[in-house]
């Protein structure tokens, strides 16, 4: 019996690194689908849904092959943030998140043929206090402008962060526990490792 391919329906660098780390064999296949903004669904809701439009546009002409793709939510006090549109909005964000709790939340999803799996994960992110001195060093440093909530907290993470809570692969942009236990039920192993 032929092989089941992996694809992974993701354009992030971070995601193809943390599905490697897990030792599993894909291809990366990218679409254009557009994600949604809505507020008629929670943002847990919407960060799967968002999960499974990006799945869907890939998957939908590659039936024979299981499909992964994920979508990240970075949220405080229910209002997602998005990724900074340029450097004044991402300094606006960072100021915002200064000395507080935000939560990120990504939702995955795997489809094979028929079968549709969404799932997510949500951590607690805790900023320092932050004075606007950090936050344009920060922004000297890091590139954001493609990062929800604008800040990566793999790149030099400890100028802005006190602690975290959860799972750290899942602030990055994919929840490897989950997303291994997941793609074991469809019948893929590691096998890179
Ligand atoms: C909060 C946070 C986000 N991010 C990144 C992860 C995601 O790449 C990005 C969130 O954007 P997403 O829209 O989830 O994903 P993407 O546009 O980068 O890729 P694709 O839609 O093709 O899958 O922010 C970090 O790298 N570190 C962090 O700490």
């Amino acid at each position: 019996m032929e092989k089941v391919k992996l694809i992974l329906a993701s354009g992030s660098p971070r995601r193809r690194e943390l599905l490697a780390e897990l030792g599993y064999q894909f291809e990366v296949v990218t679409s254009d689908a557009e994600e949604e903004h809505r507020s008629d669904i929670s943002l847990v809701e919407l960060c799967e849904r968002n999960a499974e439009i990006k799945t869907q546009a890939v998957a939908k002409d590659l039936p024979e092959a299981v499909v992964l793709g994920g979508d990240t939510l970075v949220y405080v006090d229910q209002e997602p943030l998005g990724k900074p549109k340029d450097l004044a909005e991402a300094k606006k964000m960072l100021r915002r998140l200064s000395g507080r709790e935000h939560h990120v939340c990504t939702g995955m999803c795997l489809i094979h043929g028929d079968r549709v799996e969404a799932f997510h994960e949500v951590s607690s992110v805790f900023f320092k206090e932050v004075d606007d001195a950090t936050i344009d060093r920060y922004l000297e440093q890091v590139h954001v402008l493609d990062k929800a909530g604008s800040y990566a907290i793999q790149e030099h993470g400890d100028m802005l962060i006190e602690r975290m809570e959860g799972d750290y692969s899942n602030v990055v942009g994919m929840p490897q526990r989950l997303v291994d236990v997941q793609l074991r039920s469809f019948g893929l192993q590691p096998e890179g490792l």
